[in-house]
């Protein structure tokens, strides 16, 4: 038989854990301690959490990925689905703090119980201080859960462990764990990690990138602490419709509202926006505004002005501009730009190294008419098809087309510091060490796109992490690298996209960027930098968007 196939209680016998039975086989003795025997198994909405906690935990998996299909699995209503949603994010949004109070509550060490038994004590400690579900339900439901899922035994410790728990209330818990000083006000990163969950060296990354990006020193930690609690806090859903393809009018009466930050786009509060019409066809894309920020943007650049004598990007005039996606997958970015370089008649090669995830670029690109498929190798060597996929290592690429392409968007593997609000988990999987790395792959990247890049071209960097080594210490260095690249003014080609920047009080521009890095007022920083050159950083607790980082360069000499 199948793993699969076997019952809940064929699986836990073979791991040793009986239920407490009466000896005739009647029904359920349960010991002293037990909690309350009202309900006996687990209820669908927190068994759906607690399936994608032990997938995360156990498997490495994505929340994001894997919560949908438990949803439908257990056929949650949209109440339900509702609930099942913010207990498991927050449970692992919230884990640095909630691990915190039960390390108090545990009499060893939290890494030496089962993965199961602490991913139940996570849900069981956010009912209990992230939500507002009354005490007695949430013991009884975790405790349920537990002897349903995992066993009897664990379920009289996951018991004696929450009652701990509830024995003060969430500011209390913060109070004694991660005080403040009484008079300032002030709190180490330490308290910080254990009050806004995150780990400490995020917290250092987060206050330093503040810095580096330009951010007023003044009511930094203010500021740091609104950043912390943006990437706590669940996003709502950012729509695009693709331009020429999507239709945002049956969205907007199925109920959202019109995005105020990026053109065609809407935000949805009201649930699955799986729903909504033109999703499932792909011309209504979810998509955060930032990112489609990005691609409008370096779609809004003007190609040409390469130094005198050099031949320019789409010299032949008659010649369609050539787009390149040098880091596709999954595709987001991808089906947007395919969709405006459609509509200015361009083409577009999307590219990305992973076999599984330049499929998701092909089905996300699949809603633009004319475009070449990953299985038809040949027709994508076509540069006249609207779009085509490459499957390969973008380092590759300057050598094997160099000078071949009008505007690129590099949108670099990164550690996704600016994006730990969309992904619960990964604030928790990130190491400092992946920086390293990361970082060396972001720099052979852009030297591949400068290679493959046509005078006069553009190139857009783009990252969805505001840490200094990624993004403006990347474009200090790339300029040192090639003199014959420019940095452009891209918060202007941000907010000429997107005029809204501007009325919000707080255009994304690194203008006074205090680390001098690569404002127009840090001069001769580079050979290649323009007078009015900057870089961009969108921030979630300023625009509600991902911490999205962009520079746009211009290639003005080979
Ligand atoms: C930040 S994601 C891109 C997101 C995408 N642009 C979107 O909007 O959906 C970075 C991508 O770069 C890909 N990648 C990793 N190594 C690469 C390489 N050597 N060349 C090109 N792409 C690479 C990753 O597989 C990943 O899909």
């Amino acid at each position: 038989m199948s793993e699969q196939g076997k019952s809940r209680n064929e699986r836990r016998n073979e791991q040793g854990r009986t239920r407490n039975r009466g000896t005739s086989g009647g029904p359920r003795q349960y010991s002293a301690s037990a909690p309350s025997q009202r309900r006996r198994s687990a209820d669908p909405s927190r068994l759906a959490a607690f399936e994608t906690l032990t997938a995360v935990s156990r498997d490495d998996a994505y929340a994001n990925l894997v919560l949908p299909g438990r949803i439908a699995a257990h056929r949650l209503d949209k109440r339900d689905a509702g609930f099942a949603t913010e207990l498991t994010y927050g449970a692992l949004r919230g884990q640095g703090f909630y691990d915190a109070v039960l390390a108090t509550c545990v009499d060893r060490p939290l890494d030496q119980l089962d993965r199961p038994v602490l991913d139940a004590l996570r849900l069981g400690a956010h009912q209990l201080l992230g939500m507002r579900v009354p005490s007695h339900a949430a013991l009884d439901s975790t405790v349920s859960l537990v002897r349903d899922q995992i066993g009897a035994g664990p379920s009289g410790l996951v018991n004696a462990v929450l009652r701990k728990v509830t024995a003060q209330d969430r500011e209390a818990w913060l109070d004694q764990l991660a005080p403040v000083d009484e008079q300032t006000g002030a709190a180490s990163d330490a308290a910080l990690a254990i009050r806004h969950s995150h780990p400490q060296w995020i917290i250092r990354a987060l206050r330093q990138s503040l810095a580096n990006h330009g951010r007023p020193s003044e009511g930094r930690t203010a500021e740091l602490e609104a950043l912390l609690d943006a990437d706590n806090a669940a996003p709502v859903v950012n729509l695009v419709a693709l331009p020429g393809l999507g239709d945002l009018q049956p969205v907007l009466e199925a109920g959202a509202e019109p995005g105020p930050l990026a053109p065609g786009s809407a935000l949805y509060r009201d649930g699955d926006a799986g729903r909504l019409p033109g999703v499932k066809e792909g011309t209504i894309r979810v998509q955060d505004v930032g990112s489609q920020l990005t691609a409008r943007a370096l779609a809004a650049v003007p190609v040409g002005r390469a130094a005198p004598g050099v031949r320019e990007a789409s010299g032949d005039l008659h010649a369609p501009e050539r787009w390149l996606d040098l880091c596709a997958g999954p595709g987001g970015k991808a089906a947007l730009l395919a969709a405006l370089a459609r509509e200015q008649g361009a083409t577009l090669l999307a590219n990305e190294p992973a076999e599984h995830r330049a499929r998701l670029v092909e089905n996300a690109l699949a809603a633009v008419p004319g475009g070449a498929s990953v299985a038809d190798a040949a027709d994508a060597a076509d540069s006249t098809n609207t779009w085509s996929i490459r499957c390969g290592d973008g380092r590759d690429l300057g050598t094997e087309q160099p000078e071949a392409f009008d505007r690129i968007l590099v949108d670099a593997p990164c550690t996704g510091l600016g994006a730990l609000r969309r992904r619960p988990e990964s604030r928790w999987r990130r190491q400092p060490s992946d920086l390293g790395p990361l970082t060396e792959l972001q720099r052979q990247l852009l030297d591949s796109a400068v290679e493959a890049l046509k005078p006069g071209g553009v190139l857009g960097y783009v990252t969805c992490s505001p840490h200094p080594a990624e993004t403006v210490f990347q474009v200090q260095d790339v300029l040192k690298r090639h003199p014959g690249l420019e940095l452009l003014d891209t918060t202007g080609y941000l907010t000429t996209v997107a005029p809204a920047l501007k009325d919000a009080g707080s255009e994304p521009t690194e203008r006074s960027a205090d680390s001098g890095a690569n404002s127009g007022s840090s001069s001769g920083t580079s050979s290649g930098t323009d007078a009015t050159g900057n870089t961009s950083q969108l921030w979630p607790h300023l625009h509600a968007t991902d911490a999205m980082f962009m520079a746009l360069f211009r290639k003005v000499e080979s």
